[in-house]
């Protein structure tokens, strides 16, 4: 169904517009080398076995070293304690080779997620996700903005000329994608709505978007008739089911082969955001080490 001639023309390439960013964001580290005889170093930390989680690993292990960035791995036990995590936290923020570093979500239960990504130095937050940056994106300030939010703001912009006035629909209201996906369409003019586990008529309000963001990790929650004639649709949800051979395959929180009909335009799952992630992840990881080797003040002097 994905590559049926009919629907070529809604698909929103992700991948094709990840190698875009993904090559920009190359030439600018070979420059920012160029002129400080450094180069960008993101470091990752895993915590237990997510599924979710290790799809982004290996594929960001992959981009990182395309773009002629350094990748720092740390997988831990799911056994690991939060002072542990924590203290590790601090040794990456002291590290003058890490400019970026990503703690991926869920954390096993003993580990309050907020906690640690507070712990994060501000300006190595490159998912954006501790109370500086996520409360400069809500006061509009300037700041690192979480990757998949920014990554789904990337592609509705190439795909639509002018975003203002739009009905956004967001499903799923999590920290890392729902929440901040809502204050970038805010800025950019859309009228925002945001559905949860407790909204009501979640059907009824994903139809009324011009655009629908949906991140909520229920494989299929999104039916055809969720969908608005013409409508946008943006699929973030990342779930691995195992099909009757054994082999395994990816699916969003889109019924695809439903939904495609209907949508103006839509991102397949793979190929979609998840792409798009990983771009924004190195340049926001590109912008972190900037600001730290270009105009380093005392506060985050490289070395
Ligand atoms: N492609 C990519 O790059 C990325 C993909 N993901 C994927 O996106 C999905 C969502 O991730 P994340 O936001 O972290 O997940 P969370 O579990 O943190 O949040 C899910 C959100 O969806 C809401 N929700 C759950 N079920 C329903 C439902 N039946 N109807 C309406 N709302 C519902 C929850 O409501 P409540 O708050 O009330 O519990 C919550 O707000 C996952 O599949 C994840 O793997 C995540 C990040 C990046
Ligand atoms: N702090 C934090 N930030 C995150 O952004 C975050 C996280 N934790 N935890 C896990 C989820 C999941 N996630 C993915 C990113 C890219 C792909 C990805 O590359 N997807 C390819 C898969 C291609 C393939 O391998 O088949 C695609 O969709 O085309 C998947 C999943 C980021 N997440
Ligand atoms: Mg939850």
């Amino acid at each position: 169904m994905k590559h049926d001639p009919a629907l070529s023309g809604k698909l929103i390439d992700g991948k094709a517009i990840a190698r875009r960013l993904t090559d920009r964001v190359k030439a600018e580290a070979e420059a920012l080398r160029e002129r400080t005889g450094k180069i960008p170093g993101l470091a990752v930390v895993l915590v237990g076995d997510d599924p979710a989680s290790e799809v982004y690993v290996k594929n960001k292990a992959i981009q990182t070293h395309r773009a002629g960035m350094r990748s720092f791995m740390h997988m831990l036990p799911e056994t690991t304690s939060q002072d542990e995590l924590l203290e590790l936290i601090e040794r990456l923020n002291a590290d003058p080779q890490i400019h970026g570093i990503l703690v991926q979500l869920p954390l096993p239960r003993q580990i309050d997620p907020i906690l640690v990504t507070n712990a994060i130095a501000p300006h190595k937050d490159v998912d954006g996700l501790g109370e500086v940056n996520a409360g400069r994106l809500s006061l509009g300030i300037d700041g690192l903005v979480p990757c998949t939010p920014l990554g789904c703001l990337m592609l509705l912009k190439e795909t639509l000329p002018d975003l203002r006035g739009l009905h956004a629909v967001i499903i799923g209201a999590s920290n890392l994608v729902g929440k901040p996906m809502a204050q970038l369409l805010l800025k950019e003019g859309c009228t925002v709505s945001v559905g949860h586990i407790d909204t009501r008529d979640p059907r009824g309000l994903a139809r009324e978007g011009d655009i629908l963001v949906v991140a909520t990790g229920k494989n299929g929650l999104v039916r055809g008739d969720w969908v608005k004639p013409g409508a946008t649709v943006i699929d973030v949800g990342i779930t691995r089911i195992a099909l009757p051979d054994g082999k395994t395959r990816l699916v969003g929180d889109v019924a695809f082969d439903e939904a495609a009909p209907v949508a103006g335009h839509i991102t397949p799952v793979p190929g979609g955001v998840g792409p798009m992630t990983i771009a924004c992840l190195l340049h926001n990881t590109l912008q972190a080490a900037r600001a730290i080797l270009d105009h380093a003040s005392p506060d985050h002097k490289a070395s």
